[in-house]
């Protein structure tokens, strides 16, 4: 699986805010999130947080559904043109008052790592997609370099002096690669080098990336630009050359023609582009790969672009090519995302449909809070991005009060800020989303930039509405997730208790039990003890007597084993997929055999050790 290999080069902290550019699938934003979590103790949250992002919805969806079972709640995912990807930030000398930031310590969205694993023509993986063949053409890294060399350098933009970015690709094409990389190092004049990781991952073996090079444009070798212009090749670009030189016609004779020699001169770089890696498939029987590591020395130098009208921004090191794409309302049309509550009776984006998207207030535009606060709440509920629901924090406190009381969840564990819904009427709230203080910051500081995002996914999925009789009989109609369970867990202290194997074989097997075919005594007295509505059903592990009284709380470990459950008037059923539940029973069967057979052994132990003594 070498495609992992380009986030092993980003050196990723827990409190890192890591950009993920074009990120679907998803496989290495799974990557980034397992770096992020990494060490985290049970229930705990990292102070960072990745931001996914891809310009295919399709394939977004496909990256929320991937991430799922990572069960975070430090993630957001989004859906711009990479090199488009806005600026997000708020002027605090823009503010009427000060107190307005809050206790924002972010004003400004940039990033300690990004990663820019860019679209590519593919040919590195040739061997294991053999259908690229016939789709496949030299013409194609020639189409895609302009591309990736405009998300890099926006990946640079956006990330923080001192900050890490890795750009790869799975092409073996040096105009996709080297070409790229030299540009950007011509590009940012010193602010950026290239980083020697000869001595990190040492096992991996790789090649260094190319000094020369030539370009291949229907049938015909280009060795420099002078060769592109020769042929009347306008799509190939000086900085597809090793020289990134532009080619000027100074050798025109009087009669007006030119005076070409026609030996190919191959250019040389004397950037130090050997630092790049090539990994090759007759290497370690692989794909091919290409991956550069990044350093942003101090800001870049500013680039003039072409400034959009929707900029709002003054430009600085992070504004460079935020030109807001003109196809913005196209791309923004029926984005919608499995996540979504858009399926709930009133969702007032939806009747925005062929209306403008709202105009975002100029931030040195003085107002008052009260017309602040009905502005953003405008934005709210009408939603910059058309067709995305809006991202409101939920903050009913009488429902919240009675989740936190019903569930037994002290006040350490804060809610405030940290729920969010995608429904801007909160009294028809389906789903509530936890997200963690790095994510809180990021959408506030969206809120005050003017929804500078487009956010298809956000946080963890961690309350549902129980909307069947059964569940409003509850006295919370809102249950726990199994997404959320696994955050949530360590700090419940009510509606959790701990069963005996055979029982909890029996719920994944039968997925309901009447209480009176509950094996053990026990576990059929808490049980009973336990109110109506959702509650969890904790393993208990070996022969541990767990939870002493019918009340006490079961321990939590990283090992813990649980399951969301329904405890209704005659019976206790689960609350998990068929699927999940299957699983989940293999799993269990698969460790009790393991524990038999480490107990078998232990007993054989004993035994010996008895004979001998
Ligand atoms: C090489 S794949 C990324 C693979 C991904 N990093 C992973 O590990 O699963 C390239 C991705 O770039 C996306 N893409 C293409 N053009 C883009 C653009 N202009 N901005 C953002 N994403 C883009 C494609 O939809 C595709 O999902």
């Amino acid at each position: 699986m070498l495609s992992k290999v380009p986030p092993l080069f980003l050196d990723v902290h827990r409190d890192h805010f890591v950009l993920d550019m074009c990120a679907a699938p998803g496989s290495k934003t799974f990557q980034l999130l397992e770096m992020i979590h990494q060490e985290s103790e049970v229930g705990a949250l990292p102070n960072g947080m990745v931001i996914a992002n891809d310009v295919d919805v399709q394939r977004c969806n496909l990256l929320i559904h991937q991430t799922k079972r990572m069960c975070t709640s430090n993630l957001a995912v989004t859906n711009h043109e990479a090199q488009h990807f806005p600026s997000c930030r708020w002027k605090k000398n823009n503010t009427t008052n000060g107190s307005d930031l809050g206790g924002m310590s972010m004003t400004e969205l940039l990033f300690d790592r990004v990663l820019c694993d860019v679209p590519c023509s593919g040919d590195g993986t040739l061997r294991k997609a053999p259908d690229i063949w016939k789709k496949w053409s030299v013409g194609m890294a020639n189409g895609v370099h302009c591309l990736q060399l405009q998300i890099a350098m926006r990946g640079l933009a956006l990330l923080k002096t001192g900050g890490r970015m890795v750009y790869s690709t799975c092409s073996m094409n040096p105009v996709e690669n080297e070409a790229v990389v030299s540009e950007i190092l011509r590009k940012c004049g010193g602010s950026v080098e290239l980083v020697d990781v000869s001595s990190e991952l040492p096992q991996l073996v790789r090649r260094p990336g190319l000094k020369t090079w030539k370009v291949r444009d229907k049938g015909t070798w280009l060795g420099s630009h002078k060769d592109a212009c020769k042929y009347g090749r306008s799509g190939i670009v000086p900085s597809m050359f090793p020289s990134g030189q532009p080619h000027v016609d100074t050798s025109s004779d009087e009669n007006g023609d030119n005076n070409n020699d026609d030996v190919l001169v191959t250019e040389v770089s004397s950037l130090p582009l050997e630092c790049c890696m090539r990994i090759v498939p007759h290497d370690q029987n692989t794909g091919a790969f290409f991956i550069a590591v990044l350093h942003k020395i101090s800001p870049l130098p500013v680039i003039q672009t072409k400034s959009s009208k929707h900029s709002r921004q003054p430009q600085s090191d992070s504004d460079e090519k935020t030109k807001q794409p003109e196809d913005d309302k196209a791309m923004n049309v029926d984005v919608k995302n499995e996540e979504s509550d858009s399926d709930e009776a009133t969702n007032p984006s939806k009747k925005l449909k062929g209306t403008e998207p709202e105009k975002t207030e100029t931030l040195n535009n003085p107002k008052s809070r009260a017309e602040k606060a009905n502005d953003k709440r405008k934005l709210q509920i009408q939603g910059k991005w058309f067709g995305v629901d809006p991202v409101v924090f939920f903050k009913d406190d009488a429902i919240l009060a009675n989740i936190k009381e019903f569930y037994g969840i002290p006040e350490s564990f804060s809610f405030t800020h940290r729920l969010i819904t995608r429904n801007s009427d909160t009294n028809h709230v389906k789903r509530i989303y936890y997200v963690s203080e790095s994510v809180k910051n990021v959408v506030e500081l969206n809120f005050l930039a003017g929804e500078q995002l487009k956010i298809t996914s956000i946080g963890l999925k961690m309350f549902e509405r129980q909307t069947s009789r059964e569940g409003t009989s509850s006295p919370c109609v809102f249950r726990i997730s199994s997404e959320g369970l696994p955050l949530l867990l360590p700090h419940m202290t009510k509606q959790i208790t701990s069963s005996p194997a055979v029982d909890f074989k029996h719920l994944l097997q039968y997925k309901s039990i009447k209480f009176p075919d509950i094996v053990d005594d026990r576990f059929r007295e808490k049980v009973a003890a336990l109110a109506l509505g959702c509650c969890v059903v904790v393993l208990n592990k070996g022969n541990e007597n767990e939870g002493e009284g019918v009340s006490d709380r079961p321990k939590v470990d990283k090992s813990t084993i649980a399951i969301g459950c329904w405890k209704g008037r005659s019976s206790l059923s689960v609350m998990v997929t068929a699927v999940d539940c299957q699983e989940l029973l293999e799993r269990l069967l698969i460790r009790f055999e393991t524990q038999k057979e480490s107990l078998a052994e232990d007993a054989i132990k004993v035994k010996e050790t008895e004979t001998v003594g």
